[in-house]
């Protein structure tokens, strides 16, 4: 049985002539303590697809099914981290963590939730800011913090929905390393969504492109056959690396070249001036 598994599944929004059917027909298998990564383009359907897998919204047809149960709604069991980061702006960085901490584990003593929550923070290096609202933060420290309380509940398994897209080189580079540290040492199961194929390399054991939208299906899936702990510095020099990443980009390449060509509508804009601009010039 495998860990994860979506049974032909698509998702339709909208109703009658105002619908578009976004995913179409996903089948998935992701077994425990694998790391998969979904390889998608902008606005092809990632979110819907975690959010699927999350239980926050249902299929419009076909089965979500977390270690053979149907997915019924949210559960700490699988931890995400979201794209936006999705913080209590009325809480410290260090009660946006507790609160997530303190569900996951209600029979932990205050000392334990502490130390837990602690240390999660200190790992995003985010230490200094423990007492901070997410309003005197910047984008990337929020990003962190949202790793932070995603890991520190400990997951079963951790989805996450391009989580380090907004962070620079280095910090970034840091949260995949830590994200795989636990993944690794907590024998974690892991899919990632990214637009990244680099990090999608560096850090999964397979790479499943999402073609584009609309009726967005999952492309033939790329195994990377390349030693853990993988070595960033050295990636750039071998060669199931270089091989694997010029395979990938070409998929991707062409795919999104038959994207350019279904449309050829062009589109004009407006001929319009708001009339509190006129004269101001
Ligand atoms: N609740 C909704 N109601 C109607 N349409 C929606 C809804 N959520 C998403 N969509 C549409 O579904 C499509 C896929 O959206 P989704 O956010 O899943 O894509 P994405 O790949 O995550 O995008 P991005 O790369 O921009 O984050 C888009 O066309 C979007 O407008």
């Amino acid at each position: 049985m495998a860990y994860l598994e979506l049974k032909n599944v698509c998702k339709t929004y909208g109703q009658s002539n105002n619908s578009t059917e976004v995913l179409s027909n996903i089948n998935l298998k992701i077994e425990e303590g694998e790391f998969v990564a979904i390889v998608g383009f902008t606005g092809s359907g990632k979110t819907t697809l975690v959010n699927l897998i999350n239980g926050l919204i249902k299929p419009t047809s076909g089965e979500v099914l977390f270690k053979g149960e149907p997915v019924v709604g949210t559960s700490h069991k699988r931890g995400v981290i979201f794209q936006n980061y999705s913080l209590l702006p009325w809480l410290t960085v260090y009660q946006n963590v507790a609160m997530a901490v303190k569900e996951a584990f209600p029979k932990e003593s205050k000392t334990e939730i502490r130390e837990r929550v602690v240390s999660f923070i200190k790992m995003v290096g985010l230490s200094h800011a423990i007492d901070k609202r997410p309003k005197e933060l910047s984008g990337g420290m929020r990003q962190r913090v949202s790793v932070a309380r995603a890991l520190a509940m400990k997951p079963e398994m951790i989805i996450m929905d391009e989580p380090l897209g907004a962070l620079d080189a280095l910090t970034r580079g840091n949260l995949q390393d830590e994200i795989l540290n636990i993944w690794s040492k907590d024998k974690r199961t892991a899919l990632l969504i990214t637009n990244d194929v680099d990090e999608g390399i560096y850090m999964a054991d397979r790479i499943i492109p999402l073609k584009p939208g609309p009726k967005a299906t999952l492309g033939p899936e790329f195994t990377i056959d390349i030693e853990r702990p993988r070595d960033k510095t050295k990636l750039n020099d071998n060669i199931n690396y270089i091989e694997t990443r010029n395979k990938i980009i070409a998929y991707l390449m062409a795919i999104g070249e038959n994207r350019k060509s279904v449309s050829n509508t062009e589109y004009v804009l407006p001929d319009v001036t708001p009339k509190s601009f006129v004269g101001q010039f």
